[in-house]
């Protein structure tokens, strides 16, 4: 059992901090690769996968439900081949019959409430899915109301969320569905990604406001076409909001996960707020992934990036700079951005991040009060945060069981004295190496060399 009430000094940094930080594998690359493999006519390789709270608990719903899927450090052997770059670990993937009776613990990770309901469908028999309390609270209507459309049965008791059952038949028909997915992109992710597999393979058409995250829809569209599917998509050529993935087998791949540009952040933000130096190797050239954006927003609000064989490095000027900008599509971004603006010159405004309440946790609400805890001036609005920079003092960082507000709290940390992170162990659900990461970086573990 974790201890939520324990505290973290978050470590002063001492200087500029001037390390390289290789960062673990995307969460949404690998959970994603995941369900791609399972869904497949033949075995595959995750090279790299991050292997955290939210990755492992993919692994074990869709072992729930009789896939094969061995870990493995990977050695010389034939059996095992090398990840490009050196040893690694490994996971291969053997898809079976999907089965039923299983129960899946979805834990807190919208990845796996979201993105399993679908595969479970595809079962021959009744599939369990629940999670910690705050997932009961996450909005799941999308795909519950969707799968049932589809020609599944879900129970859930009418609430629209979890808990609930996926009664599997063996298969499911598929064909147009409607549903308003402006609270989480994971619905319409949930939904292509098994569609291939549906009967008549899935058109997904978003009605509602503002869809968030796209991004992460188009990693799920690039992920699902390398894997063989057709999909197509508003950007080739296809009416606005709308997604089709045409039935057809998905074939086994031998995919290197890319690391986590989201967790790249707080290393990132560490040269940002202590106008030190930070490399993080191995950042794709090109990517999905919304971390991608850090370059920008880090570079306006005051760094300098520079992307080379090296990876990404970025270097602090000595200023940090508030920013007015709208996050809808980066939402997960929000709490590192918001740690660094109430470091900032001048005032930020964070907008287009309303769904964000919907999260790990309030993160609008949790930001504005443990920034404000510490001597801070944020306001929430309608759809983000006002942060007027003040002087900080030192003082309990509480997390509510959410691994960005934890990195966010220990990027104040290194400049405030006397920070303390509540329940740093949370990270583990995508960084659980996060505090010996950190320690790294500061102490010359993760210097230069
Ligand atoms: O599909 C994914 O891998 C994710 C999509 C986003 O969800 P929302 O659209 O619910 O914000 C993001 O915030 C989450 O961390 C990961
Ligand atoms: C919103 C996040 O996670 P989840 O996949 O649980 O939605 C996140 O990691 O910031």
């Amino acid at each position: 059992m974790t201890d939520n009430t324990s505290l973290w000094p978050a470590p002063l940094a001492s200087g500029a901090v001037d390390a390289t930080v290789t960062v673990p594998g995307s969460k949404s690359v690998t959970n994603r690769g995941l369900v791609l493999a399972a869904l497949a006519s033949e075995p595959g390789w995750l090279r790299r996968p991050l292997r955290s709270r939210d990755t492992l608990l993919m692994a074990e719903g869709l072992r729930a439900m009789g896939v094969g899927i061995e870990e493995t450090v990977s050695s010389n052997s034939a059996s095992v081949p090398d990840a490009p770059g050196g040893t690694g670990e490994a996971w291969r993937v053997i898809p079976a019959g999907l089965r039923g009776p299983a129960t899946v613990d979805v834990g807190n990770a919208g990845t796996v409430m979201r993105f399993l309901p679908p595969v479970a469908a595809l079962a021959d028999g009744p599939v369990h899915f629940d999670g910690d309390k705050r997932s009961h609270e996450r909005p799941l209507h999308g795909v519950i109301d969707a799968l049932r459309l589809l020609g599944a049965r879900v129970d859930d008791g009418g609430r629209g969320s979890l808990p609930l059952t996926v009664h599997g038949g063996g298969s499911l028909t598929g064909g147009p569905v409607e549903i308003d997915a402006s609270s989480s992109s994971q619905f319409v992710s949930a939904l292509l990604l098994s569609g291939a597999r549906f009967n008549q393979g899935v058109e997904v058409r978003h009605t509602g406001g503002p869809l968030p995250s796209m991004p992460h829809i188009r990693m799920t569209v690039d992920m699902l076409r390398a894997a063989g599917a057709q999909v197509d998509t508003p950007e080739s050529g296809g009416e606005p909001d709308v997604w089709r993935v045409t039935a057809g087998a998905l074939l086994g791949r031998d995919l290197v996960v890319e690391p986590d540009l989201s967790n790249a952040q707080p290393f990132l933000a560490a040269a940002l707020v202590t106008g030190g130096r930070v490399t993080v190797p191995d950042w794709p050239e090109r990517t999905t992934q919304p971390g991608d954006a850090l370059r920008e927003i880090f570079t306006a609000m005051g760094g300098r990036c520079e992307l080379d064989e090296r990876g990404l490095t970025l270097t602090g000027t000595g200023r940090i700079h508030g920013i007015d900008v709208d996050l809808s599509e980066v939402g997960e971004l929000t709490p590192g951005i918001a740690a660094v603006a109430a470091l900032a010159d001048s005032a930020s405004r964070l907008r287009g991040v309303a769904h964000l309440r919907l999260h790990e946790t309030d993160r609008l609400a949790a930001l504005t009060k443990e920034i404000n805890g510490l001597g801070g001036d944020v306001t929430e609005t309608e759809d983000g945060l006002v942060i007027r920079p003040r002087p900080l003092r030192g003082g309990v960082f509480h997390t509510y069981e959410d691994h960005r507000l934890a990195t966010a709290a220990a990027v104040i940390g290194l400049v405030v004295e006397g920070v303390e992170v509540e329940n740093v162990a949370t990270t583990a659900k995508t960084l659980p190496d996060f505090p010996d990461l950190w320690s790294a970086m500061l102490g010359g573990g993760g210097s230069r060399g």
